[in-house]
């Protein structure tokens, strides 16, 4: 780790009421790179106890925090992005080595997840509440925002700095303190992210990251009467079990969970487009994205044209340690995962798809995929159905736009979808009859600060980024003004 060029950034303690913490029993966890296997480092196992004493400070630090102006907090918030930025190289340097995302990802990644901060530090002073004209003479009807309170958020491996940022900086901004829980393989980011909040002086008690037993410190969180909001990104499996978790307290839920995005290539899109954007959108992240394109349904017409041109760019995509000069696809997270990837090109062989490029382990071992391009792919196939998580991108042939459609929105996911055409008015049809959160239409990269992120069906629920996002984050409090 001497290649950092601030060593202090690579914590192994958590972040709690302002200090920094072993576990109480100090036990340990190992950090690996999944691109060699290597312990990077060991991070606190915390638990109940830990968990417990991060939602106190958070609950001392509430009033204070929500007293600041908003102007005082946007600046603090703004100082953490600028740090977040002075400190990119080793941000990106530490996110690569935990997580195996290509260099030049985990540096796109640091300015994405800086870019909230800068957001919502701009629109922590533009919360403005509502006058609505009175029914009776004697009354003004007064709407104000307040933030939710405690909030805790628990977040994913496969965007270890933005999933954080994207939910921390709007909770913050709205004058709430935030715990989060980062996932087991990627904590460095997270730690390292506290480090500048801490330096960025956000006061103690109102960001704290706890890092340990996901279910221990889950059930603390959710079932604490303090904490009032649950944001999470991850499976569809864990966000059902969260919600459950939360009921017993009502708590307010944002939800980003799984998909199964679609990308739709009609015969009339611009081919050298829909190619592009099946790269970017499929393959980004070595498909670990809960937004990259899952099964592509293509035109009869342009099918054949389009599974070649895809299989020649995939074939020449380099593949290696995300260190490496020029790599474009890093391991998958860990040996799951990778089982889970050739499992589902396994089924989908065996009912009848065929390997046009990839389709194995790489000759590299560890948890290298090769990327993979399968045509003869029908709907009902498992990689069809299931959340892949992985570099291979299953073709689908279809007939017309209403087949599309149909195949498009027969789903339990609802996340993103993509589509390409240069016929207009199917812009608009098809666009609107997708029940998607998100629709990509000629590119294959939605993601921005300044747009709303989120699903709807098992997809989840909530939006972040934008000026949706800082909702999520209040409450609207009603004040009827008597007397007048
Ligand atoms: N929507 C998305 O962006 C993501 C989707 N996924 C999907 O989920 C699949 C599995 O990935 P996986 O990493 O297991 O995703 P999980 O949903 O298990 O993990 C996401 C977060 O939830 C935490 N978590 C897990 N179980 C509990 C629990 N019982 N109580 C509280 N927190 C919990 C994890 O902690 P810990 O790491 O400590 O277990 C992690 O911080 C992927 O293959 C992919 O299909 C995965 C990640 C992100
Ligand atoms: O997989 C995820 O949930 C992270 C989405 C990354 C993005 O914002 O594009």
């Amino acid at each position: 780790m001497t290649d950092l060029t601030d060593s202090t950034l690579l914590r192994e303690r958590c972040f709690v009421a302002g200090a920094w913490i072993d576990a109480d029993d100090g036990g340990r966890s190992p950090v690996t790179n999944p691109a060699t296997g290597a312990t990077i480092t060991h991070v606190p196992r915390c638990g109940a106890e830990e968990t417990a004493r991060a939602i106190a400070a958070a609950e001392a630090a509430f009033p204070g925090w929500r007293a600041e102006t908003a102007g005082r907090r946007a600046a603090l918030l703004r100082r953490w992005f600028e740090l977040i930025l002075e400190n990119r190289e080793d941000l990106a340097l530490l996110m690569t080595l935990e997580q195996g995302k290509p260099l030049a990802e985990a540096r796109g990644e640091i300015d994405y997840a800086a870019s909230y901060v800068e957001w919502f530090a701009e629109e922590a002073k533009r919360l403005y509440g509502d006058v609505i004209p009175s029914p009776l003479p004697d009354r003004r009807i007064v709407v104000v925002k307040e933030p939710v309170g405690v909030c805790a958020a628990i977040t994913p491996w496969n965007f270890p700095a933005a999933m954080i940022t994207r939910k921390a900086a709007p909770a913050l901004a709205a004058g709430c303190t935030m715990i989060v829980k980062p996932a087991e393989q990627t904590p460095l980011s997270a730690l390292a992210l506290a480090a500048l909040a801490e330096r960025a002086g956000i006061p103690p008690g109102v960001f704290s990251v706890v890092t340990g037993s996901a279910r221990q410190i889950g059930a603390v969180l959710t079932a604490s009467t303090a904490v009032r909001k649950l944001t999470f990104t991850g499976s569809t499996e864990v966000g059902r079990l969260l919600i459950g978790q939360c009921a017993g307290t009502v708590k307010r839920l944002s939800m980003e969970l799984g998909g199964n995005a679609p990308f739709i290539v009609f015969d009339d899109a611009d081919l050298d487009a829909a190619v592009a954007g099946a790269l970017a959108s499929k393959y980004r992240n070595a498909g670990q994205t809960c937004v990259c394109s899952n099964r592509f349904l293509v035109q009869d017409g342009i099918y054949d044209r389009f599974a070649a041109r895809l299989s020649e760019a995939v074939a020449a995509m380099t593949v290696g340690n995300g260190l490496e000069d020029g790599v474009q696809q890093g391991p998958l997270i860990d040996a799951a995962a990778l089982a889970k990837v050739e499992d589902l090109v396994a089924d989908a062989t065996r009912s009848g798809a065929t390997v046009a490029v990839g389709g194995r382990r790489h000759a590299l071992g560890g948890t290298w995929f090769e990327p993979t391009v399968l045509t003869g792919v029908t709907a009902s196939m498992r990689v069809a159905v299931e959340e892949i998580f992985g570099p291979v991108a299953p073709l689908i042939r279809f007939t017309d736009e209403a087949e599309a459609v149909r195949l498009a929105n027969d789903s339990d996911y609802g996340l993103a979808a993509y589509l390409f055409t240069r016929d207009h008015a199917r812009v608009w049809r098809v666009g609107e009859a997708l029940e998607y959160g998100m629709v990509g239409i000629n590119t294959g990269l939605i993601s921005t600060a300044v747009a709303p992120f989120g699903g709807v069906k098992q997809s989840g629920f909530g939006r972040e980024g934008s000026r949706y996002g800082i909702e999520d984050y209040v409450e609207i409090k009603y004040l009827c003004m008597g007397g007048l």
